[in-house]
């Protein structure tokens, strides 16, 4: 005689209600002994199994049903109810998923959390370990297909609980919780060894294997936390949750029946710690049932209902519900708080937050939801709750999240005959209907001319098909003129609660999309307008994304950064930035983002911010040859950040001919580099006349006196109706070191030699030498003050030897230099034998509209002989200033100095662009 063995958990409680002193249902065990002439074992630790002795054949027979059934029978009749189930803040409940569950230090990990929650009462749900329910799937899958290595698979699912088992627990509970995995396994076998044989499973013999995973689990958990002295039960949800079925794959629970069963298991077990099983069932014979999709999240949320819980944590192995998918959104942020139907919006949209029905259960009795990571606790997750009534009522905060779905197509029905005309939207979706396609989302103009929807890619042909059926006629005579189908769509979804009744928010968002050049097809917003849906194609889905996510969620003053020159100024100023970006960040909300370099051979982009610890690093191994075009488009089709800058830090006459059609396409522009102010003056009157045309900025403070507040001084002078009538000083600080240091101690060529060092100098000197970085500074300032002239207007006294202007290298002229020492050793001496010394002078004499540069003696009180190191000096005698001009002084040059004046520049634009002040 073959021998079945079959344990069904409402047997398990009957058993378990033994242990607890109440009789089981004699007539119960009579309908089970005459199906299956089997014998209650009453020896199992937890709850028991039958021994059945009859040939599978009788299975089939009298059906799964009538042996659950019998269960049932033995199950309602229950003890008098002793003990009331206490309600409450006192209970929370917590879930832990499958991953949370996936090894014995993970279970042990939950047992922390569980013993780490203070609350008095405490009720968790697990599911089955990680993997386990597949493998279950797998069995009855494996066995009703006739296919007999479900024997080999089953004890694959043996020895994985075993092992873990072995490793958490010890003693007696190791013993115990084995003795009940042998005995369900073999049970199991037995079934499966049915349903080999008939070749088929009934969907609640399917649930009665798989529902095994979270048996197991809800019991290895409350041993390992009973083995820490804290007094635990297991809960069998299948004795307590009552379901109906409701639809395809969909159950309703029954919370009146759950609510009485749940009181009845209390009045037994009033333990304050209780480890349930998620995810299982039974139906209202008793049949054993699953939740379904994601069941134990509704398990927890059905039973925090039914305790009237404080709360309810659902455990998983992310830091809380994103903003937007983080594999699209690299920018997506944790939210920190979500109402219910925020979160509803969202899993619709397929975020991965909860089931919407999930959030059913608490919803009615305002019981927060909060979303935590089980390995990251310091993550405060979040929180699923009522909407905060004090919320920031903040316009961008009103978008919470952002959504996408792909591969939809649209349908479009036009035509005049619709207009007036009732009937015709039931006609179209009961076609729809017919075919089983689901409508995902609608759009009809008020002029009723076209009605759109849009319904999964695969199932667009079967509705278009049904469509030209339907209306063969209409479309025939013309009252319709068209069933059009538009294939490779998304939709990409804003949701939010508080978007209702505030006005501008669909404002950004289309703007949003405008401004990345996105091609809107279809609009969908319901009057409950938690949820604003745009339909696009489905290439620009992500970028839509990007561009939308960004516009909300950035700080306004999020700035991406290109540099272009990493030199000696350009260097400094990545070190400067990595060193000061957390502080603009947590002081300022300035969010700036280097999202690429290049040097004149490579350069090596990012899209969301080049890590500036280590962008040598990065410049020399994950580098691609430098391409200043395409540097330029990484920038400019960057959808992410909506602010851009490119800070050229080189000394090139191309790169600075460039700037006109970067401001063009919008990218803000920063610079030291002198070229473009001082070259051809009809460019220069181009370039600031685009710049005062756009709201596009142009700031380059460091072309003259380095980090010196020159430029701004002047302006601020020119804004406010001074009138400037000249500008003077020593505008080089490579030649001002040189003067303030050729004393007679050192050679010249040696003092330029040091200049150089000390990184002064251009990166060519005789840039210095020649007057010529000296001329372009007085044209700067000449043309800041409104004169119209070019640099050859500009008289030059050039110190560069002639024998040395042709020299080839920067290097060769400074190994030649010294043969010259003697000619500047002459000139200084007859300086100082007049009491007098040398420097090197500019000036803007804009009186005469003219300018000049040249080598002049002062005597040893002039201010400009009391300069010292690299100092720049510069006098501006204006109407406001006359007797005394405003002298600004202080170093000119250098890569601190300078890279610090591109900084304040960056941090201006920040400032123009709303950034706090
Ligand atoms: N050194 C100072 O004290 C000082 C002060 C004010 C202004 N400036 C200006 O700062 C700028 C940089 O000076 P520096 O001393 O850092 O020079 P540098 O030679 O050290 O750096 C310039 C960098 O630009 C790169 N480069 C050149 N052409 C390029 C191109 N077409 N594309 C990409 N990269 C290119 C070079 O490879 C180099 O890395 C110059 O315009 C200079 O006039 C310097
Ligand atoms: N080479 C320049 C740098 C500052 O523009 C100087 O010496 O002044
Ligand atoms: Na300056």
């Amino acid at each position: 005689m073959r021998s079945l063995a079959v344990a069904s958990p409402l047997l398990l409680a009957a058993a378990a209600r033994r242990r607890h002193g109440a009789s089981a249902s004699a007539s119960g065990r009579e309908v089970i002994s005459q199906c299956w002439n089997c014998e209650i074992n009453q020896d199992q630790p937890f709850g028991n199994s039958i021994r059945i002795g009859r040939s599978p054949g009788s299975l089939q027979r009298h059906g799964s049903k009538n042996l659950l059934a019998a269960a049932a029978a033995i199950s309602v009749e229950q003890a008098e109810v002793s003990t009331y189930l206490p309600k409450g803040d006192m209970w929370s409940v917590h879930k832990f998923g499958g991953t949370c569950m996936g090894t014995p230090q993970r279970i042990q990990n939950v047992a922390d959390i569980v013993l780490g929650d203070s609350s008095e009462r405490k009720l968790i749900i697990v599911s089955a370990m990680s993997k386990v329910t597949d493998m279950m799937f797998n069995l009855v899958h494996k066995a009703q297909s006739r296919d007999n290595s479900y024997t080999t698979a089953l004890d694959e699912v043996f020895d994985k609980h075993m092992a873990a088992a072995k490793d958490l627990l010890d003693g007696e509970d190791l013993a115990r919780f084995l003795a009940q995995l042998h005995s369900d396994i073999s049970n199991l076998r037995a079934m499966l060894c049915a349903i080999f044989i008939a070749g088929h499973a009934t969907e609640s013999f399917s649930d009665f294997v798989v529902g095994h995973g979270e048996l197991w689990s809800a019991q290895m958990l409350s041993y390992a936390i009973k083995k820490s002295g804290v007094p635990c039960s297991w809960m069998d949800t299948r004795e307590v949750l009552v379901v109906k079925p409701s639809g395809s794959n969909q159950v309703d629970p029954d919370y009146l029946e759950s609510e009485k069963r749940l009181q009845k298991w209390f009045s037994r077990q009033p333990a304050a710690t209780i480890i349930a099983t998620g995810f299982i069932a039974s139906t209202a014979e008793n049949i054993p049932t699953t939740l379904k999709r994601d069941g134990s999240d509704f398990s927890a949320s059905i039973i925090g209902s039914l305790v009237r819980a404080r709360q309810v944590t659902i455990w998983t192995d992310v830091d809380g519900v994103f903003s937007a998918d983080p594999r699209k959104v690299s920018e997506a942020v944790i939210l920190s708080t979500l109402s219910y139907q925020e979160a509803w919006e969202m899993s619709y949209f397929g975020a991965n937050v909860l089931h919407p029905r999930t959030i059913i259960p608490v919803m009615k009795d305002n019981i927060p939801i909060v979303i935590r990571n089980m390995f990251n606790l310091s993550a405060p997750g979040t929180t699923i709750c009522k909407q905060p009534a004090n919320e920031n009522a903040d316009l961008d905060a009103c978008v919470k999240s952002f959504a996408t779905i792909d591969k939809l197509a649209l349908v479009n029905v036009e035509g005049t005959g619709m207009a007036g005309v009732p009937g015709t939207a039931s006609a179209i979706f009961s076609a729809a209907k017919d075919v089983g396609a689901n409508v995902i989302m609608i759009s009809q103009a008020s002029s009723e001319h076209s009605v759109c929807f849009a319904v999964p890619e695969k199932e667009v042909a079967a509705v278009s098909t049904a469509l030209h059926v339907r209306f063969r006629e209409a479309l025939a005579a013309g009252r319709l003129s068209k069933v059009e189908v538009i294939r490779g769509c998304s939709i990409l979804a804003a949701v939010g609660l508080r978007m209702a009744s505030t006005p501008g928010v669909s404002a950004i968002l289309f703007d949003a999309l405008a401004k990345a050049n996105i091609n809107v097809r279809a609009i969908a917003q319901g009057c409950s307008e938690y949820n604003i849906t745009v339909v696009l194609k489905q290439e620009d889905c992500v970028r839509a994304l990007r561009a939308a996510h960004s516009r909300f969620f950035l700080s306004k003053t999020t700035l991406a950064v290109g540099i272009i020159g990493p030199g000696l100024i350009g260097g400094t100023l990545l070190d400067q930035l990595k060193d000061q970006a957390a502080v603009l960040k947590e002081n300022m909300n300035i969010d700036l983002r280097v999202i690429g370099i290049t040097g004149s051979s490579m350069m090596h982009l990012s899209d969301i911010g080049v890590d500036l610890n280590q962008w040598k690093e990065l410049l020399q191994k994950e580098a691609k040859p430098a391409d200043l075009a395409s540097f330029v488009c990484h920038l400019s089709e960057n959808h992410v950040f909506p602010n851009k800058v490119l800070v050229d830090c080189t000394a090139d006459t191309n790169v600075a001919s460039y700037y006109y059609d970067w401001l063009k396409k919008g990218i803000h522009v920063i610079t030291p580099n002198k070229k473009a102010n001082s070259g051809p003056l009809d460019r220069y009157l181009k370039l600031r006349t685009l710049q005062r045309a756009s709201y596009t900025h142009y700031f380059y403070e460091a072309t003259v006196g380095a980090g010196l507040p020159i430029i701004s001084t002047l302006r601020g002078l020119l804004e406010t109706g001074d009138k400037i009538l000249r500008i003077e000083g020593i505008f080089s600080g490579t030649l001002s070191y040189i003067f303030n240091n050729f004393e007679g101690t050192r050679t010249f060529s040696n003092v330029v030699a040091e200049a150089k060092e000390a990184g002064y100098t251009e990166p060519d000197p005789r840039d210095d030498l020649s007057g010529t970085d000296v001329a372009r500074k007085v044209i700067i300032l000449a043309r800041e003050s409104g004169l119209r002239l070019e640099l050859s207007d500009i008289p030059v006294k050039s110190l560069v030897p002639e024998a040395l202007r042709s020299c080839s290298s920067a290097d060769k002229f400074m190994q030649k230099l010294p043969s010259f020492d003697q000619n500047w050793d002459r000139q200084r001496n007859e300086a100082e034998a007049a009491g007098e010394v040398l420097r090197y002078v500019g000036v803007v004499d804009v009186a005469n509209r003219k300018g000049r540069v040249e080598l002049q003696r002062y005597k040893r009180d002039h201010p400009f002989a009391q300069l010292s190191g690299s100092d720049n000096i510069i006098a501006f005698t204006t109407s406001r200033y006359k007797e005394q001009p405003l002298i600004v002084r202080g170093p000119g040059a250098g890569a601190e100095v300078t890279a610090g004046g591109v900084f304040c520049d960056i941090l201006r634009l920040a400032s123009y662009l709303g950034a706090p002040s």
